[in-house]
């Protein structure tokens, strides 16, 4: 059962339209990611949605109530959303201790103070920062930091919680360890999370359903971290999830060549009607080998990445970027020097109507 429905909804500021008629629905008890890349509007979309924005136009429903519809003038403030809302530059005050960081929005709402000392507590609990609650943020480390204003946005036992890149002033050790704590507290405390970032790896890791969305703010593909990655709907979400080939592929009577040249692609589109298809694949879809049988090519560009051998092959005027693990590499003679010529299969293939590429091509 949905506990966010967005429908409709069309946001701009002046001339710049960001939402032009998005809708989305997220379901109770799940983590849903919003990912695209920068400025395309994820966060307009969460401060609409936590009522720090209102929509020119559509609806925003919260557990069955209108929380925001223009056309028929109903606006409720973000107070009386029942959200807990931690946002990127949402910083906790450096000047009040933990403790009265985390009571704030009891303070506000005048809770009374046994009550207010009791939810600080369970929370600070929740996020693994007892103990701690007379220490100023100063004297906090940047992880733990993060957990008070996790723990204020918990504070309100809210059911549902608005995450906005709240990893990203920490670095790369404490993101993965956060992340994975985010995921384990939404999992124990049966809560909704709607986590905004344009980051995959932590979209991936710690989603139960993930939104693509574009440049433009339109939602490109909605599914489960497998479907997204494994099942891209275009181009688009193909490219934004990792390093992607795309290879033009051009129909020869029965036969299917690749690029300018005469050589067969040994895989056939789902359909056969369209004379040109892009053929898309990572660079870990692809075995490389002396020869054999395969795509024929000329590595243009050998790159040792420590873990990994990082191939440009060059296969009848289409540049192709290949890896394989250096130890893979070294044990099966697959090490190849600039200018040598090889024979590449695929493991893995996704196909695409030729026209849908062109906006990727673009970028
Ligand atoms: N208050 C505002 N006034 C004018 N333009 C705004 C305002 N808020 C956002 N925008 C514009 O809306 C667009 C979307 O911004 P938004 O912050 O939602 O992007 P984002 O996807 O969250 O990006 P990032 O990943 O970089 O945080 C941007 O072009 C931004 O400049």
């Amino acid at each position: 059962m949905a506990i966010i429905r967005v429908e409709g909804i069309a946001k701009s500021y002046g001339t710049h339209q960001v939402h032009k008629d998005l809708t989305l629905s997220i379901e109770r008890g799940e983590c849903f990611t919003l990912l695209g890349p920068s400025g395309c509007g994820k966060t307009v979309l969460l401060r609409l949605i936590a009522g720090f924005e209102t929509p020119d136009a559509g609806r925003i429903s919260i557990d069955d109530t209108v929380v925001a519809d223009p056309a028929a003038g109903i606006y409720i403030p973000p107070d009386r959303r029942g959200l807990g809302v931690v946002f990127q530059d949402y910083a906790v005050w450096p000047h009040l201790t933990v403790f009265d960081n985390v009571g704030y929005p009891l303070k506000i709402a005048k809770r009374p103070k046994n009550e207010l000392k009791e939810r600080v507590m369970e929370s600070l609990e929740m996020v693994g920062m007892s103990g701690l609650e007379r220490r100023l943020p100063s004297e906090l480390s940047g992880g733990q930091q993060q957990r008070v204003a996790l723990a204020r946005a918990l504070v309100a036992n809210s059911s549902l919680m608005l995450l906005d890149e709240p990893l990203t002033n920490l670095d790369a050790n404490l993101r993965e360890e956060m992340r994975f704590e985010i995921k384990e507290l939404q999992r124990r405390l049966n809560i909704t999370v709607l986590y905004v970032t344009h980051d995959q790896e932590i979209a991936l890791a710690i989603s139960d359903r993930l939104a693509i969305m574009d440049d433009e703010g339109r939602i490109r593909q909605t599914g489960n971290p497998w479907q997204i990655f494994e099942r891209p709907s275009d181009p688009f979400v193909f490219n934004f999830m990792g390093i992607a080939n795309f290879v033009p592929v051009r129909r020869a009577g029965e036969a299917y060549l690749v690029g300018r040249g005469e050589q067969l692609i040994p895989w056939e589109p789902p359909k056969g009607d369209a004379a040109e298809w892009v053929a898309g694949f990572r660079p870990s879809d692809v075995q490389i080998a002396p020869q054999g049988i395969g795509l024929r090519g000329t590595v243009k560009r050998a790159s040792f990445l420590g873990a990994m051998m990082d191939y440009l092959i060059e296969v009848d005027g289409a540049h192709l970027r290949t890896s394989i693990e250096t130890h893979e590499a070294i044990s099966k003679g697959l090490m190849f020097k600039e200018g040598e010529t090889c024979v590449i299969s695929f493991r893995d293939l996704l196909w695409f109507n030729a026209q849908s590429l062109t906006e990727v091509v673009k970028q």
